[in-house]
Parts: structure tokens; C-alpha cells; sequence
């Protein structure tokens, strides 16, 4: 069965959890970018963000470009954002 989008009560309440996140694609994702001291820095995150990713079997969209990493957090299977994003939020805001 495929996972449930979170309502817009459940949304906000997520949110003031999640202060350096933001909702983007109207409600059906939440993104956060990071700046780093340099690619070495920005890569060592995203190694460390994709192996918490393939734990929880949830993956980020993301966009590096040097010491910048952009990341929507998304369930496809739900089509919208789902407590996995949330929880994978959580996780990669303990990283940094
Ligand atoms: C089969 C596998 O469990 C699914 O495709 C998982 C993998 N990673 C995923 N990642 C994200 N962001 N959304 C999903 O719905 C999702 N589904």
C-alpha cells in the first residue's frame, strides 16, 4: 500500500520542527540548502546524507554545485510529502 501524503495540519506541525526547512512544489516538498567551506566538506555531507538515505530506503533529490548542496525531500510513492521526508529531515539536520 502506498504511503499517505501528509494533511496541511500535519504539515505545519512538522514544520516548526524543521525550522531551516522550507515547503516548496505547493505543500509537496520541503527543501533545504547548505553552504560549506568547500567541495571536500559538501561531498563529505552528501556521502554521509545518502548512506542515512539508503537505510531508510528514502532518497533525497539534490543539486550540488561546489560548496552548495540543495536538497528536496519528497515521497514519490506518495506523491507529496510523507513522515519519511520529515524523518529523513530530522536525520540530515543531526549531520550538520
Ligand atoms: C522500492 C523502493 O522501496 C521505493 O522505490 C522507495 C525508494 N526511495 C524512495 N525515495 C523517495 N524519496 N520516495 C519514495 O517513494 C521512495 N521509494
Amino acid at each position: 500500500m502506498a504511503i499517505a501524503q501528509l494533511t496541511a495540519d500535519e504539515r505545519a506541525a512538522a514544520m516548526e520542527a524543521l525550522p531551516h526547512w522550507s515547503v516548496s512544489r505547493e505543500g509537496l516538498a520541503i527543501e533545504r540548502k547548505f553552504e560549506f567551506g568547500d567541495f571536500v566538506e559538501a561531498f563529505g555531507f552528501m556521502t554521509r546524507t545518502a548512506i542515512l538515505a539508503e537505510k531508510a530506503d528514502h532518497h533525497p533529490e539534490w543539486f550540488n554545485v561546489y560548496n552548495k548542496v540543495e536538497i528536496t525531500l519528497t515521497t514519490h510513492d506518495a506523491g507529496g510529502l510523507s513522515k519519511r521526508d520529515v524523518a529523513l529531515a530530522k536525520q540530515i539536520d543531526e549531520l550538520v
